[in-house]
């Protein structure tokens, strides 16, 4: 009788534990995977807005990876800009079949596409905090960590105003030296591979070079100077970023994250090593007091700062997990972009050759045959005008993607709380009515006058999204890619190899599925 009573509260409390547990389950399997979708398909229906059915728990995940599927094997001929369908059939498919916008599921997650500027330029502009970032892939936030990109309110608000003073004009000036040095390095390297052939020339995948070169250089940004640990985060996040592709499209069943798979083990793994990593490079210098003039110098300072004042300074200052959070987040979103930029460029300036000419003449009338100045890289307006092009047909930039805090009207569509909203750049940047017939060709001389007055509207060109969540790297990459190819093409001139398949592909950013292996020559060569 005794134990009997003793038991009683325990019991108890199972019992609650189960009924708690019930009704999660229940709100879980009833309510989000049967009636949310049915209602908000229903409620979209009313509004004239179809799409793909729902399929419990999938949604339409096994659809996309069938059209996926059946598109990875394209391979487009050189010079065919018309990839969309290799990275996005089921967005192209969709749009034919119901129209624009259209309402689909990302396992239960219900999405709405949207191709409309005005509703985008809507959505990205507005301040009211009503339109936040989309919950992350699980795998995506190990690899990109919690940082700018993936925080909101005042959260937000102190982490970039902590972080902006690392890119002002003057810093980013001072950055371009080194990346010049950094250029003149893989110039070097080039130029030994092709003294080393009797023909004077050499053939490269580009890629590789530019994707160590942005590596450089952001280390050097975040850092100061430890390159070489920053090679071992580069690698860490690649093994990553394999890992969430691989898991991108697979069922999401609950609580799968916490189990011990074969990918999870994986993952932890790299994100333990690539916090001990980022931990080895932080802590040295807050130990030696000298903060230091790099990103993470601006970064420490903050925490110095408040140290000092008690602690009292909070909404200026970012705990340890934070900056290790801003380091991930800035390394990878630092090097990747821009090193898909130049290699997009380097593609289409080989393809163009004509334009790869125009360019080699403004940057020897600029410079003649010295260094690249940092401060006169601004006159290269038509560089300007072929990376802005680039941007536009190739963007690294892929699918932009917001959600809801509560019910809200954009245009005239009422969005319920809670759906995300997708902005797929590269399909918005072939809109025949915003870019006009030749929206498939590559002609940097719409961009004569400016981003503003390429387009129908001004804001045309998303590949640095719009508004307060803007890229705030757009300078640092523009810097680094005009002195880059200013550097290149004073020295080289570069043809496609006729290895090269055309295959662009998504992952995550827009990359060319085989590299880009290029004929690299030696200008005195060619002369
Ligand atoms: C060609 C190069 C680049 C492209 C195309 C690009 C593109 C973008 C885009 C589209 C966004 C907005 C994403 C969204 O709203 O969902 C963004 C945000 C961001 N980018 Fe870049 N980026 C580039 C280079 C860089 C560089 C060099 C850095 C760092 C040095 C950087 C750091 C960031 C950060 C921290 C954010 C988040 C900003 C915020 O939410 O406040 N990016 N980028």
């Amino acid at each position: 009788m005794a134990v009997v009573l003793a038991a009683a509260p325990l019991l108890a409390l199972a019992a609650l534990l189960a009924a708690a547990a019930i009704v999660r389950l229940w709100d879980y399997a009833v309510v989000r995977l049967l009636w949310r979708p049915y209602a908000i398909t229903k409620r979209f229906r009313e509004q004239g807005i179809r799409g793909p059915s729902y399929r419990f728990l999938r949604g339409c995940n096994d659809e996309i990876r069938s059209l996926k599927g059946k598109t990875d094997g394209m391979v487009l001929d050189i010079g065919d800009h018309k990839y969309l369908p290799r990275i996005a059939p089921h967005y192209l498919k969709w749009r034919a079949q119901y129209g624009e916008p259209f309402l689909y599921w990302y396992g239960p997650q219900p999405r709405i596409c949207i191709f409309d500027y005005e509703l985008a330029r809507q959505i990205l502009s507005s301040k009211s905090g009503h339109f936040v970032k989309n919950d992350a892939h699980p795998t995506l936030l190990a690899l990109v960590g919690k940082g700018l990109g993936f925080m909101e309110g005042t959260d937000w608000v102190r982490h970039r105003r902590i972080i902006n003073p690392a890119f002002t004009i003057d810093k980013l000036k001072m950055m371009t030296r080194t990346m010049l040095d950094f250029a003149e390095s893989m110039a070097k390297e080039l130029e030994d591979q092709t003294s080393q052939n009797k023909n004077g020339e050499t053939k490269v995948d580009i890629n590789r070079y530019f994707s160590e070169l942005t590596v450089d250089n952001i280390s050097y940004a975040i850092f100061g100077s430890s390159y070489k640990l920053g090679k071992e985060v580069f690698q860490a996040q690649t093994d990553l970023l394999e890992i969430t592709m691989a898991t991108f499209l697979d069922v999401p069943v609950p609580g799968l994250k916490y189990l011990p798979t074969e990918s999870n083990r994986r993952k932890w793994m790299l994100e333990r090593k690539l916090k001990s990593l980022l931990k080895q490079i932080i802590q040295p210098r807050l130990a030696s007091g000298e903060c230091g003039n790099d990103l993470l110098g601006v970064m420490l300072a903050s925490c110095i700062e408040t140290n000092k004042q008690g602690g009292k300074q909070v909404d200026l200052s970012l705990s340890m997990e934070e900056i290790i959070h801003e380091c991930k987040l800035f390394f990878f979103a630092g090097h990747e972009n821009t090193a898909l930029l130049l290699t997009w460029s380097v593609y289409l300036l080989s393809i163009y050759p004509e334009w790869q000419e125009r360019l080699r003449k403004e940057v020897l009338r600029e410079f003649g045959s010295d260094p690249p100045n940092p401060n006169a890289l601004g006159k290269l307006k038509e560089m300007a005008m072929v990376l802005f092009e680039t941007l536009r047909l190739y963007s690294p930039a892929l699918f932009m993607q917001r959600k809801t805090l509560s019910n809200m009207t954009v245009g005239s569509t009422k969005l319920p709380k809670g759906i995300a909203i997708v902005i797929p750049i590269p399909i918005m940047h072939r809109e025949k009515e915003i870019w006009g017939e030749d929206a498939d060709e590559f002609n940097p001389q719409r961009f004569e006058n400016g981003i503003s007055a390429a387009a129908k509207v001004p804001h045309g060109l998303l590949a640095f999204s719009m508004g307060p969540r803007s890229c705030i790297g757009q300078n640092f990459s523009m810097l680094e890619a005009k002195s880059t190819l200013a550097l290149m093409l004073q020295k080289f001139s570069f043809t496609l190899s006729p290895e090269y398949v055309h295959a662009p592909v998504d992952l995550f950013t827009l990359k060319p599925k085989f590299g880009l292996p290029v004929i690299v020559t030696p200008l005195d060569m060619c002369n």
